[in-house]
This record gives C-alpha cells, structure tokens and sequence, in this order.
C-alpha cells in the first residue's frame, strides 16, 4: 500500500525545505514546480503557449523562457495568472500523475507530492493526506523578501495570489511549524514518519 502525502503551504514558508528531509530519509518526491519549469522548456506544446498568449518577448534571446518577467507580470495582474494557469495546468496535472503512477508501480510505501497550489488546483483528492509547511505571515514576508531579494509590495502581491497560509493550516491533515530552525523541523519530521510507522 503506498501513501500519498500532499505537502504545501504558501510561497517561502518552507516546502522545498521539509521535501529536503524526507528526501534525505529516502523516500520520493513529485516537484510540481520543477514540473512546471520541464513543460515550458524550448521546443516544448508549453512554451509555445505561453507565446502565442504573452508574446515572444517572453523569451530571453538564447530561447529560454524569461520567468523573471513572467513573474512580474502574473503576480501584479490576477487576470494574467489565472490565464498563465489555464495554459499548462494541464500539462503539469498529467506529469504529475505519470510520475505518482510510476512510483506507485515501484511500490513505494509513501511519496510526497509537493505542489505549492494543492490546495488551490484541487490535487488535495489525489492524496491519502496533505502536510502544510506553516509559518506565521510575518516570517513569510521577510524570509521571501531576504530570500528572492522583492521589496514588501512585490512580495505582498505573490502571497496575495494564493489561499492564506492560516486558511492552508486549518484545512490540513497535518503542518509543520518551520518558524525555528532546521533541528526543530527535522525533529517534526521524524515524528510523523515514527507515528505512521514509515521509518
Ligand atoms: C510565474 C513563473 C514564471 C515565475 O517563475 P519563478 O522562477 O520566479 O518562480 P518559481 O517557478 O520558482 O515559483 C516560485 C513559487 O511561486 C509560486 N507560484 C508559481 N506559480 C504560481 C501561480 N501560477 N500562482 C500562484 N503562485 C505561484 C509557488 O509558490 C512557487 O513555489 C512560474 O512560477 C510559472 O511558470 N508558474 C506557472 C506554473 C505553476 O502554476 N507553478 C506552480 C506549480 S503547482
Ligand atoms: N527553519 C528555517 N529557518 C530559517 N530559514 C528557513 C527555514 N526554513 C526555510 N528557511 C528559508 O526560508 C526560505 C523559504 O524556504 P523554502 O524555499 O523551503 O520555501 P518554499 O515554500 O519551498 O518556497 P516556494 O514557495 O517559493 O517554492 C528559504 O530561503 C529557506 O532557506
């Protein structure tokens, strides 16, 4: 039997971080966001949707998609998001199940699946339970700022365009509280994987 844990929160309060330890224990992660990065690669149905819909001065001159501009252009207009969604989110929906389908053949007993929008694209029904990276707004906003190097209003804007972080918690089976440092993460951990008889 494998167990699908869904693991999200909201931008910067530490996904990435807790999908780094339960790799490092040696179980599998699906990374939506490295998926997402994959479908739009040069020569790929993604990229060139994404240019058919925002121009090609969305590519840098070497092909690539320029995602910094992307970026700024999504997270300041709400419209351009959910378009930029409705593009690949299909694109993204199937690599995920390919590589849960794989994993599952592999019998693996848990896989995460990381995607920070679970919540938001309904990947919550795909999961036998979901674990959100919690910390309080605060934090969120300053280790985002110190972390991508955005002033307040641009870091404002890219939270604002997901389902809060106190909304995430409460609709979670399971959060982590990654507002201290990484021995105290690790050691939340450890115990849900002891709990569930995982390690
Ligand atoms: C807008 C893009 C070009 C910005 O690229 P950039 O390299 O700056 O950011 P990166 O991809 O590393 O994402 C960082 C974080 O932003 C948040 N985020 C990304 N896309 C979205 C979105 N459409 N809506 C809300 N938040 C988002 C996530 O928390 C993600 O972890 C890129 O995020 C993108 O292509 N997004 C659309 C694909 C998507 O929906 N990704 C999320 C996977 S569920
Ligand atoms: N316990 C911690 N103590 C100090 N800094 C931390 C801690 N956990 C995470 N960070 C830092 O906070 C930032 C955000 O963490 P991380 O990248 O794991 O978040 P994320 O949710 O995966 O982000 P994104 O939504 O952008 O993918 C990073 O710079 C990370 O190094």
């Amino acid at each position: 039997m494998t167990y699908v844990l869904g693991l999200t929160g909201s931008i910067a309060t530490g996904k990435s971080t807790v999908s780094q330890i339960f790799k490092s224990y040696g179980f599998p992660v699906v990374d939506a966001d490295i998926i997402a990065h994959e479908v739009v690669a040069p020569g790929t149905p993604g990229l060139k949707n994404i240019v058919e819909n925002f121009g090609p001065e969305i590519l840098q001159a070497d092909g690539q998609l320029d995602r910094k501009k992307l970026g700024q252009i999504v997270f300041a207009d709400e419209n351009k998001r959910q378009l930029l969604n409705r593009l690949n989110g299909h694109l993204i929906r199937q690599e995920i199940f390919k590589q849960v389908a794989d994993l599952r053949a592999q019998k693996q007993p848990l896989i995460i699946l990381d995607i920070p929008l679970l919540y938001e694209s309904h990947y919550e029904e795909y999961t036998d339970g979901v674990m959100v990276a919690y910390v309080p707004e605060a934090l969120q906003i300053k280790r985002l700022m110190a972390r991508d190097g955005y002033n307040e209003t641009d870091a404002r804007h890219r939270i604002e365009s997901q389902i809060n972080i106190e909304e995430k918690r409460q609709l979670a089976d399971f959060y982590t509280d990654n507002s201290g440092d990484i021995e105290m993460l690790k050691a939340q951990i450890q115990r849900f994987l002891q709990t569930h008889n995982f390690i």
